[in-house]
């Protein structure tokens, strides 16, 4: 079976799990690990593509549920499909939905067929399936398409958790069989099972058994702590193929990249650095920094001293300070802008640190400098 994205195996680190790679896409390669920025409605929140590709970002995800809703997949399979769309010609990811739909929408019931739910937009009834959520991924034309899943809440019982990741496979199964495969899209199961290590097991025998390009770990960043879902993926990840890309799906935290490097994770996506730099807290090699806050009102000094984005090079704490009092747009599009280049700054070193050897001594020098040891 042809795959339109495959990976490249480059180095294994030999302080720990973690491993060097490239994803190989029609749109481009990315190495990896690495950090997706995430553009929900076709954007990355006040960032232009120009930006994007400025700090070096290769691919960026996008939203199923999301465009289904607004504008609907079939304006965007008219307008060319999504890179056209929005002018984006590097790799595209599109999450499936089945988050979206329990995270955002109300009166949601599930059944075997689908999931059917109220759009919060509008409040009209809507039904997603998995042949659905493959029409919509396919008109929308992402390089890296995710099967249609349910992700279990945090808590949740054991036979609840078995139950709902039994369906996820069968799901899974008909997202294969309907997916007209087109040479250009691959499709991306996703490992669900909770904190349950014998139900991780039977969702990843489960869907390895059937060949999917690429693995994703679902079900976790849902409120439980991290170190249960650092315990999820130090028995999870080996059972996935060495050989294909393992994403761990919205993971976004600085400590949890190197963490989930380190266990072995090729990709990680994330709202969090653009979600908070719109209300200004951002992430600097000193750890979080709140520039709103009034003990910047007089500093001119930059953001991050040991930063070198557009942000940190031009402008002051005092001016970025002002310009989100002000509630001024340029303000979040500079704490944007820094906040994913740390991120994709973050990654390089992390690839930088495994080429070297030395990502556990990284991890603690990190951890060190950006306060993560005294909380
Ligand atoms: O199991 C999943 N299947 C499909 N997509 C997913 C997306 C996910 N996103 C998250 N967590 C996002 C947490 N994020 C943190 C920053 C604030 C907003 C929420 N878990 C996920 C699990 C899944």
């Amino acid at each position: 079976m042809t795959a339109a994205v495959t990976y490249e195996a480059i180095k294994t680190c030999k302080q720990s799990g973690a491993r060097l790679g490239r994803v190989h896409t029609p749109h481009g390669t990315i190495e990896t690990p690495t950090f997706m920025p995430v553009g929900t409605q076709a954007t990355v929140k006040t960032m232009s593509p120009e930006e994007l590709k400025e700090m070096d970002a290769r691919i960026i995800l996008s939203n199923t549920y999301h465009l289904f809703l607004r504008p609907g997949h079939e304006l965007i399979r008219e307008a060319g499909g999504l890179h056209k769309f929005m002018n984006w010609d590097r790799a595209i990811l599109t999450d499936s939905g089945g988050f979206q739909v329990f995270s955002l929408s109300d009166m949601r019931k599930i059944t075997e067929e689908g999931v059917h739910f109220r759009s919060h937009l509008s409040g009209d009834k809507l039904f997603i399936s998995p042949e659905i959520a493959m029409e919509i991924q396919n008109a929308l034309g992402s390089d890296i398409m995710m099967a249609f899943d349910e992700c279990a809440p945090f808590p949740a019982e054991h036979d609840y958790v078995k139950k709902s990741l039994e369906r996820t496979s069968r799901w899974a199964e008909r997202c294969l069989e309907s997916h007209t495969r087109p040479a250009d899209q691959s499709l991306f199961a996703i490992i669900q099972g909770g904190m349950y290590e014998d139900l991780r097991r039977q969702s990843a025998a489960d869907l390895t058994s059937l060949d999917f390009p690429g693995y994703a770990i679902g079900g976790l960043s849902v409120g439980e702590p991290k170190h249960l879902m650092y315990d999820v993926l130090d028995y999870t990840v080996p059972l996935m193929p060495a050989n294909k890309p393992r994403y761990l799906m919205g993971v976004g935290s600085p400590d949890a990249l190197i963490e989930g490097s380190i266990r072995g994770i090729d990709m990680f996506d994330c709202v969090l650095p653009t979600r908070i730099a719109r209300n200004g807290t951002t992430m600097t090699s000193q750890g979080r920094l709140v520039v709103r806050n009034a003990q910047y009102a007089n500093d001119f000094g930059p953001l991050d001293p040991e930063c070198d984005c557009y942000t940190c090079r031009n402008y002051s704490r005092a001016y970025l300070r002002h310009l989100i009092k002000a509630d001024e747009t340029f303000g979040l599009r500079l704490t944007t802008y820094h906040n994913l280049y740390f991120l994709q700054n973050l990654m390089k070193n992390v690839r930088q640190a495994i080429m070297d050897d030395r990502l556990l001594d990284f991890r603690d020098e990190f951890f060190e400098q950006y306060g993560l040891f005294n909380n």
